[in-house]
């Protein structure tokens, strides 16, 4: 990859709260115009890599370059190319929705004819013309994120980071915010997106990197994450409380591998049906059984023994 594609680099980065590393040595390029993603339970450092790359937060140690500058002395340059959309909404709900934005536009030193120009732009992408006028306190959580994201747009930015972006969202809403991300991508946009969330990483995600424990334990787009790390089916048994531990021995050898938690025993297999009739011919008979394709929280269950989402 040449330079040019690189957006950012980091080599051996990392963040320390006195005793504690939080981020621990992670080498991360991330190339213009991808969506990328940090992958990770909570504390796993994610939001701290985060605050580096927005040069909000000081590295302790290692290299980071963000469009070919460094964050210990050019921050204020970066930060001018960068949109940064943080964990929580921190809009001025007595404002209303297009105030907001004027604010934020004049915050960055936009003349008034580029923040009324930027202003109906972003109000469209957010699909908030119609609520321009009112006030910001009652809208939906949708509402507040996609107005969080266009105020963070308004310097239109070469890359936006997100963090946790649909944390606290419902489906839907979730689902609007995500084609209104994959739009931005098209618009060349690059997206730096942390999330505990397997979907939003499979879905969104170009490439990412599995974080865990401050340290990165996979890297790799999401399909070769898993054909990597995983089989392609899973099948999920559920028995009752008292009765899963005395099946496992029976279950140990019907697919490549077996993953036993809590509440259900995963059965690791190329092909779930087949490994569901072997189960039913040795007399097991599961509370309930489920035949699906494997995801990233698989991928995670095998490099760390735990789930995404406690
Ligand atoms: N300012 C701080 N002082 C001390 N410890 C901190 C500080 N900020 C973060 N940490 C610790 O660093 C670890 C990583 O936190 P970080 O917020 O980066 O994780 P995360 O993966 O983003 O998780 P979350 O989604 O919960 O924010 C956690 O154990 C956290 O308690």
């Amino acid at each position: 990859m040449s330079d040019d594609d690189v957006l950012l680099r980091a080599r051996g980065l990392t963040k320390t709260f006195g005793d504690f590393t939080a981020v621990d040595g992670i080498d991360v390029e991330v190339r213009r115009g991808e969506a990328f993603g940090f992958l990770g339970p909570n504390g796993a450092g994610k939001s701290s890599t985060m605050r580096m790359i927005g040069c909000v937060s000081p590295a302790s140690g290692g290299e980071l370059r963000i469009l070919g500058l460094d964050p210990a002395s050019d921050g204020p340059a970066i930060r001018a190319r960068l949109g940064v959309c943080p964990q929580k909404d921190i809009l001025d709900e007595d404002l209303s929705v297009e105030d907001n934005l004027h604010v934020y536009g004049r915050f960055f030193g936009l003349s008034r004819s580029e923040v009324r120009e930027r202003t109906t732009a972003l109000l469209d992408f957010a699909q908030l013309t119609e609520r321009r006028h009112d006030r910001v306190e009652p809208l939906s959580g949708g509402m507040k994120r996609r107005l969080t994201i266009a105020r963070s747009l308004i310097n239109n930015p070469e890359v936006l980071l997100l963090d946790e972006p649909t944390t606290g969202l419902d489906p839907q809403a979730r689902h609007v915010l995500w084609d209104r991300l994959f739009r931005l991508k098209r618009q060349g946009v690059t997206l730096i997106i942390t999330t505990h969330y397997m979907d939003e990483a499979e879905q969104l995600c170009d490439r990412l990197v599995v974080m865990d424990k401050g340290r990165i334990v996979a890297q790799g787009s999401p399909r070769g994450l898993i054909e990597e790390h995983s089989t392609r089916e899973v099948l999920e048994l559920r028995f009752d409380p008292d009765e899963q531990a005395g099946h496992l021995d029976a279950l140990a050898d019907v697919g490549e591998r077996v993953e036993v938690l809590p509440d259900r025993v995963l059965v690791y297999t190329a092909d779930g049906d087949a490994a569901l009739a072997t189960v039913h011919a040795r007399g097991i008979r599961p509370v309930s059984s489920l035949v699906r394709r494997s995801t990233l929280e698989d991928v995670f269950l095998h490099l760390t023994g735990r789930t995404l989402v406690d």
